[in-house]
């Protein structure tokens, strides 16, 4: 083994475990009914869960409010102070958002002491699991977390990558996974050979295929990808050959529009030159 290599997996070690947990139908208490807790919801709720959330009327934040009223589907809420471990009962998940540090702890050794995997927002070392923040879009999940060290630039940094993406990544992702579906029914079965030349071609489609050249595929040109492409030595079908053509772009978006702010200052300086050079001061 290289030294190298050796090293970086001897020195492996002091992160979290990144993974995207399946919630769905699962149920989850908040104790807290505040600013935080009303972020917390909304996390929980894009997973699925049911969620409980135990807090005073009077502690609720206005965003709190609307998801107990308008997503009562999935939203209960207890007016009450949380009065003891039996509040745990068939919770799966818990955390807590809450302005009260002594009893965020003791809820957090009660989960302990059940097995829940716990989040206390105001007590990092106790967490069985950190909130990070979030960018989704359709099926995609980007989570960025500083692993407890400086939140709000985790926040920050989810607006630099923000700017780096089309905002149709979410789109195209949903037609590649339904693409894989179209794929495993004609070529069904887990593992063996056949998996391996399933995962070989889908790999080769995303490697060579733009992004939003998926956006483009329907039902129809997809079952042509397979059909040119799987079914034909299992090769990648060009856009062409399925009977895609990506939107011509005209001249106007392609040059004109992206010259449009240096024009804009350009024009602006000129005027403003010509202003101060005909502008003559009374004697
Ligand atoms: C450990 C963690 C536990 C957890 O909550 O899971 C935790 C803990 C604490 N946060 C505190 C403060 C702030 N938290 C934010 C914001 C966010 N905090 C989030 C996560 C996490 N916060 C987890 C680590 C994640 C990571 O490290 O990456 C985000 C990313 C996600 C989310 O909460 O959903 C969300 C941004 C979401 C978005 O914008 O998209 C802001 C800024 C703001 O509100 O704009 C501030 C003030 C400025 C600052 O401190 O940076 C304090 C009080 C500190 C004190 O008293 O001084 C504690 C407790 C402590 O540290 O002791
Ligand atoms: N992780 C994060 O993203 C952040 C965490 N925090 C931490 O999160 C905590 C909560 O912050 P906010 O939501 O802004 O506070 P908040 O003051 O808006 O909410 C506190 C909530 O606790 C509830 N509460 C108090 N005693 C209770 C009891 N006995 N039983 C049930 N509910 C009770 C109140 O009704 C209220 O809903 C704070 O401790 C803060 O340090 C703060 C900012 C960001």
């Amino acid at each position: 083994m290289a030294h190298d290599e050796e090293m970086r997996i001897k020195s492996i070690g002091g992160g979290s475990l990144l993974i995207a947990w399946q919630l769905k139908d699962k149920k989850v208490l908040i104790v807290g009914g505040g600013e935080v807790a009303s972020q917390r919801v909304e996390s929980i709720l894009t997973a699925d869960a049911f969620i409980t959330v135990l807090s005073p009327e009077s502690g609720l934040h206005p965003r709190t409010k609307r998801f107990i009223n308008l997503r009562s589907d999935r939203v209960t809420h207890h007016a009450r102070p949380f009065s003891g471990q039996e509040e745990l009962d068939g919770a799966e998940m818990v955390l807590t958002a809450l302005d009260d540090n002594d009893l965020s702890r003791s809820i957090v050794e009660m989960c302990r002491a059940r097995r829940i995997p716990v989040n206390a927002a105001d007590i990092p070392d106790l967490c069985d699991f950190y909130f990070g923040a979030q960018i989704r879009d359709g099926p995609l999940q980007i989570v960025i977390s500083t692993n407890g060290n400086g939140p709000r630039m985790a926040s920050l940094i989810r607006t630099k990558l923000q700017k780096g993406l089309s905002g149709r990544e979410g789109e195209a992702i949903t037609k590649i996974g339904q693409l894989r579906n179209k794929l495993k029914e004609r070529a069904p079965g887990v593992g063996g050979q056949l998996g391996k030349e399933r995962m070989k071609w889908m790999t080769a489609m995303c490697n060579e295929w733009a992004i939003e050249d998926f956006i483009l595929l329907d039902e129809g040109s997809m079952d042509k990808v397979l059909d040119e492409g799987w079914e034909k030595n299992k090769r990648v079908p060009s856009l062409n050959e399925v009977g895609v053509r990506r939107p011509q772009t005209s001249w106007i978006t392609t040059f004109i529009l992206p010259a449009l702010p240096t024009a804009t200052v350009f024009v602006a300086g000129a005027l403003a030159a010509t202003l101060l050079l005909t502008h003559h001061p009374r004697p």
